[in-house]
């Protein structure tokens, strides 16, 4: 092998060949690549586009995360977005060795029972509720509230629904700003039902959540933590970083090998796998892997000169995401602390010192503690209700897509807007996420998108990154939902609780936004494509429905080849995603042992 191959913590060369390559050693990536090395017979490869991180205090001190800026992700924007008045927004994707987990907000929630049922019952069996359960447990070693936590803020956990011996920590802060409990106050005067424990399949109404953060050291426990420090002295797991897959070797409809280079310029190995490549590179680059290699719809590859391997129209389609508004606020008449504080910078100091003395204090915990997961029977009336569902059950699908979009991506998305809006009718899944965090406002994020995206390649460069086109709103239905979520979250600005605290709403405000047209300019204005949240774009779905891979996570037309990231996901759960990625790339790692 080249000399300039860093195989982490070893002074080997590459095996000849693994029985698994792995591309993207992110948060999927990782989880699969420990699970398979447990059977120490079985050789794994993980290739790494990023490095490790360098486990500084922005990556590691819960409070701080989001600090690294763009050191540890890719430099990527979207095209122009008509539906947000031609705003470009940034493609959110990590780079680094354990992928999101380095750089996210450490919320670490689970969707609703109802979010997995639905994919299910697009087809894929044992993908439902059930179905993944034993895997989210599996994943995680809960830590529930402190005594003194319990006591003062009666946060109850469900037992049965957590695990207690898995990877990756995932513990209940113990610090909260005291508006918080007048925020809580707020959602049950408004009628919103309090979750004992939203991640017992009943993710609907308001809860607190844990955060991935290490109980006991309160830092950041991510996939590196998780699924690599405490394996990495395994003989048969290797771990290259600094190396992007440009293309899979495909011979006679079996992926045989992987082609990777450390830039342009550099040469390219070759290294072939035994059973399987797994692919893991996440939402934006696995479709792009795919698209090279010669997987993906015949239109754009021949456009591109790119020989058809399998003409799979669903590579790169069906892109979902959570489009968010970042509501305003304050309260004119805060309580001590308040989030507010932190902007003083000597304050802040003072916290950062507590939390470096004794681990306690607001950097102790993630960005997101706690939220309100709310359905469209929750958010609008019954008449508005059903006049939102049947403005989108009366759409022609296909009008909401590019021209020259496959039919069976089409049919996927009708029988998803089906199923989708029986489940919206019986408020069995969440449609917006209200997050406070004791700020009158911080965060409205739609859950459950009827517009689809796409992510396209226009270059055969493997260095050049693809075409991200969110298309946002290209379905009208979602900026209706968007309304009722605007005004819905106004109401519980609006609750009696909390009246002595002088809340105010800055954007959008009440005073010059006030009718339905007022507030969609608003929405239109100021919501952003993302929340980080790309997923959906190599949907496990039927392939006369546009599907990329089987429930076995199998890719449809080539032998070999598997998916393992959030790309695989076909319908966005109402939730922040890692927990489910774990979950999925658990799941994951014991289909693909039982059919080695
Ligand atoms: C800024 C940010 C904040 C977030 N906040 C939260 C949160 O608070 N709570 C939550 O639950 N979720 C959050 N998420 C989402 C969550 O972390 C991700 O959904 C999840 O980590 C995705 O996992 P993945 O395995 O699909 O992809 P990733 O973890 O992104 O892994 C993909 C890996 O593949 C590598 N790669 C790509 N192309 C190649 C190639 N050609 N060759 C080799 N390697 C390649 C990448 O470098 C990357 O390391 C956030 C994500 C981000 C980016």
């Amino acid at each position: 092998a080249p000399a300039s191959l860093n195989i982490v913590g070893r002074d080997v060369a590459l095996f000849a060949n693994y029985d698994y390559i792995i591309v993207g050693g992110g948060t999927s990536g990782l989880t699969v690549a420990d699970r398979l090395t447990e059977d120490a017979d079985k050789t794994v490869l993980v290739i790494e586009s990023g490095n490790l991180d360098d486990q500084e205090d922005s990556v590691l001190v819960p409070g701080l995360a989001g600090g690294t800026g763009k050191k540890y992700m890719y430099n990527m924007t979207c095209e122009p977005q008509p539906g947000i008045n031609n705003r470009t927004y940034s493609f959110l994707a990590a780079h680094v060795v354990g992928g999101g987990t380095v750089v996210n907000g450490q919320a670490f929630d689970r969707g609703s029972r109802g979010d997995y049922d639905l994919w299910e019952a697009l087809g894929n069996q044992g993908w439902g509720w059930e179905g993944l359960l034993p895997y989210f447990k599996k994943s995680e070693t809960f830590t529930p509230s402190p005594p003194e936590i319990v006591k003062e803020w009666g946060i109850e956990y469900d037992r049965s629904a957590h695990g207690f011996k898995g990877p990756v920590m995932s513990s209940m802060p113990t610090y909260y700003y005291p508006a918080m409990k007048f925020v809580f106050k707020a959602w049950k005067q408004l009628g919103i039902p309090y979750s004992r424990d939203g991640t017992n399949g009943n993710a609907l109404g308001a809860f607190y959540f844990s955060n991935s953060v290490d109980p006991v050291t309160r830092t950041r426990s991510y996939a590196r933590t998780a699924h690599y420090e405490p394996v990495k002295g395994r003989p048969n797991l290797h771990l290259l970083t600094g190396q992007t897959v440009t293309k899979l070797v495909i011979e006679g409809k079996k992926a045989s090998a992987v082609k990777f280079a450390s830039s342009p310029t550099a040469s390219t190995t070759t290294i072939s796998a035994k059973k399987e490549i797994i692919l893991a590179a996440g939402s934006g680059h696995t479709p792009q892997i795919l698209q090279l290699s010669g997987i993906g719809p015949k239109t754009l590859l021949k456009s591109l000169g790119i020989p058809v391997v399998v003409d799979l129209p669903g590579v790169g389609a069906n892109f979902q995401d959570h489009p968010s508004y970042y509501t305003a606020g304050l309260f004119t008449n805060d309580m001590n602390p308040s989030p507010a504080n932190m902007s003083n910078a000597t304050y802040a100091a003072e916290m950062l010192a507590l939390y470096k003395y004794n681990r306690t204090g607001p950097y102790s915990s993630g960005f997101g503690t706690a939220a309100a997961f709310l359905t469209l029977p929750e958010i609008a009336n019954k008449t508005r209700v059903s006049s939102l569902l049947n403005l989108i059950q009366r759409q022609d699908p296909s009008a909401h897509f590019p021209a020259n979009t496959d039919a069976t991506v089409i049919a996927g998305y009708k029988f998803q807007r089906t199923l989708l809006t029986s489940f919206m009718a019986s408020g069995r899944i969440a449609v917006s996420e209200n997050a406070f965090s004791a700020l009158p406002g911080m965060l409205n994020s739609l859950q459950k998108p009827f517009s689809r995206g796409s992510i396209a390649i226009n270059s055969t460069d493997p260095f050049a990154n693809p075409v991200v086109d969110y298309r946002i709103f290209s379905n009208p239905a979602d900026v209706e939902i968007f309304v009722d979520m605007i005004k819905s979250f106004r109401r519980v600005v609006g609750m009696p609780a909390l009246k002595d605290l002088g809340p105010i709403i800055t954007n959008p405000d009440p005073a010059t936004v006030k009718s339905d047209e007022e507030i969609r300019a608003a929405i239109r204005a100021n919501v952003v494509p993302t929340l980080a949240h790309p997923s959906c774009t190599c949907a496990m779905m039927k392939r006369e429905h546009g599907g990329v891979v089987d429930a076995q996570l199998k890719v449809y037309g080539v032998k070999g080849l598997s998916i393992v990231d959030a790309s695989v996901i076909p319908l966005i759960p109402a939730t922040h995603l890692s927990s489910t990625v774990y979950a999925v790339a658990e799941k994951a790692a014991d289909i693909i042992k039982a059919r080695a």
